[in-house]
């Protein structure tokens, strides 16, 4: 899945975190996700029924995929996908936004 940041020169760092933030501050749902993980599956079902109408980036599908994943978790604390925006707050993964959508509190949040 490419290159992980502690192979990445300070320039292409930089170049991931200007585009996931760039990513995050441009759409109001977003979700790193992973297209063999059951747990997105779930979470962009969900989305979907809601009519988020999510930006998915299929971090598997990317050669610079690993590296943004490590840029999530220097900024999230959060490794694993997926992992959800919602109006650039950090959500968590598909466990906290399904918990959300159980006490009606993410309708309110799109
Ligand atoms: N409790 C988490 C589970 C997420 C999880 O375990 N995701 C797996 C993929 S299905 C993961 O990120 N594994 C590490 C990786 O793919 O790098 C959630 O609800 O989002």
């Amino acid at each position: 899945m490419g290159q992980s940041s502690s192979s990445l020169t300070p320039e292409m760092a930089a170049q991931i975190k200007t585009k996931v933030d760039e990513i995050i501050a441009s759409h109001d749902v977003v979700v790193f996700s992973k297209s063999h993980c059951p747990y997105c599956t779930m979470a962009k079902k969900l989305l979907e029924q809601l009519e988020a109408n999510a930006f998915v980036v299929e971090l598997d599908s990317l050669s610079d995929g690993r590296a943004i994943q490590d840029y999530l978790q220097e900024l999230t604390g959060q490794r694993t996908v997926p992992n959800i925006f919602i109006k650039q707050k950090h959500i968590g993964g598909n466990d906290s936004l399904q918990a959300l959508n159980k006490r009606n509190e993410l309708k309110p949040l799109l």
